[in-house]
C-alpha cells in the first residue's frame, strides 16, 4: 500500500542561543578570558533592568533556578540587539557565567531545545584550577565583598564566610566549617566549593556533548604562559582574536591571603588527592580536541 503523502511542514526558526560557553571554574581566570574576548570582538551579553552589572559577562541562567525556568527564549533575549543577526550569534555572542560548570543537563537541554542543531555546534571552555589555590581565591573573594558590602546587599553566597556574631571568619575557620562539609554533600549549600569535583562535572559534559566541542584549560598555563593558552583558544574558536590576557578581578586588598596555612592546605589537599587523580585518568581516556593540553598537566599545588 501507497503511504500518503503529507505537505512537509517548516519546521520552527531555531532560536539562535550565545556560540560560545566559558562555564568556569569559578575562580579560575575566567574573567580574564572573557574579558579579552569581549574586547577582542565577542559579543557580551544584553544586561536587563534592574540585573546588576556583571550580567555583561555572566547571564547565570543555568545555574539559577527563576532564570532556567523562564526557557531558552528568555535566555536568548539576552544576546539579541537591533543589529544582531542569527548568524552574529552563531559565531561571536559569549556567555562567561563561571558557575555554569555543574550545570552541563541544563545547557544539553536549553540548545536541544533552541533547535538549529546547535547542541552540536555550541563551544565549550572549561578552565581548571588547583582546587586548595581556587578555593582560597573563592574565600577572599567572599570576605572582601562581606568587608565591602552592607549587610543588606550580601547574599546567602557572601555570607557563606560570615561567622554568627557578623565578622569574617579566617580561612581556616572557612575551610573546617564550610569547604569540608560541603564537600560531603552533593547539593545544598557550598555549591562554589564543589565546582573542584572536576572529574564529576567533567564526565557529564563529555557524556551530554562531543569531546571536541570542549577545551579544557589549564590555569596554571593561563597564569605562567597565557600566550599559549591565548593560541588554544584562538584555534578553538577558529578565529583571531587580538589583544592579549591580562590579570582581571583579583580583588588585591590588605586583608587578602596570599597562602593557605599549612593545615588548611593539609585538609582540603587530603580530600582532593583522590579527585584530582580521578580526572588526570578522565581525560587520559576522553582526548579532547587537538589544541588542547594533552597529557593535562598536573596541578602545582600552592607551597
Ligand atoms: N591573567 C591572569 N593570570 C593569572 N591569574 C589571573 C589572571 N587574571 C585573573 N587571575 C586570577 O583569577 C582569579 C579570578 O578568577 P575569575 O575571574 O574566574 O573569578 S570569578 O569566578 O569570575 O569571580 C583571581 O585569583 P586570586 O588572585 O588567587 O584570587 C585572579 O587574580
Amino acid at each position: 500500500m501507497m503511504e500518503p503523502e503529507y505537505p512537509s511542514r517548516p519546521s520552527p526558526a531555531p532560536t539562535p542561543l550565545p556560540a560560545v560557553q566559558l562555564i568556569g571554574a569559578q575562580k579560575a581566570g575566567t574573567s580574564a578570558v572573557a574579558d579579552w574576548l569581549f574586547e577582542g570582538g565577542f559579543q557580551r551579553p544584553l544586561v536587563f533592568e534592574k540585573e546588576p552589572w556583571f550580567y555583561s559577562k555572566e547571564v547565570h541562567f543555568f545555574d539559577t533556578d527563576h532564570r532556567y525556568h523562564q526557557g531558552a527564549e528568555f535566555y536568548a533575549k539576552r544576546f539579541q540587539s537591533d543589529n544582531t543577526t542569527p548568524m552574529d550569534l552563531q559565531s561571536t555572542a559569549l556567555d562567561a557565567t563561571p558557575d555554569t560548570l555543574p550545570f552541563a543537563d541544563r545547557v544539553r537541554a536549553t540548545y536541544e531545545s533552541a533547535g538549529g542543531q546547535q547542541v552540536k555546534k555550541v563551544k565549550i571552555i572549561v578552565i581548571l584550577r588547583e582546587p586548595v589555590s581556587r578555593e582560597l581565591s573563592l574565600y577572599n573573594h567572599l570576605a572582601f565583598d562581606c568587608r565591602r558590602l552592607p549587610s543588606s546587599e550580601r547574599n546567602d553566597w557572601h555570607n557563606q564566610a560570615v561567622k554568627d556574631d557578623g565578622s569574617v571568619m579566617s580561612f581556616d575557620d572557612f575551610v573546617m566549617e564550610r569547604s569540608l562539609p560541603a564537600l560531603e554533600r552533593e547539593t545544598g549549600p557550598g555549591r562554589s566549593t564543589r565546582h573542584s569535583l572536576y572529574a564529576t562535572h567533567l564526565r557529564k559534559w563529555f557524556e551530554l556533548f562531543d569531546r571536541s566541542q570542549i577545551l579544557v584549560l589549564s590555569y596554571d598555563e593561563l597564569r605562567f604562559h597565557p600566550e599559549k593558552t591565548q593560541e588554544r583558544i584562538q584555534s578553538f574558536l577558529g578565529r583571531t582574536v587580538p589583544g592579549s590576557l591580562r590579570r582581571s578581578n583579583s580583588n588585591d586588598n590588605s586583608y587578602k591571603i596570599a597562602l593557605p596555612s599549612r593545615d588548611a592546605k593539609q585538609a582540603l589537599a587530603g580530600v582532593f588527592a583522590t579527585l584530582n587523580e580521578e580526572l588526570y585518568q578522565l581525560l587520559d581516556s576522553n582526548p579532547g580536541p587537538p589544541m588542547e593540553q594533552r597529557p593535562f598537566p598536573r596541578f602545582q599545588e600552592p607551597p
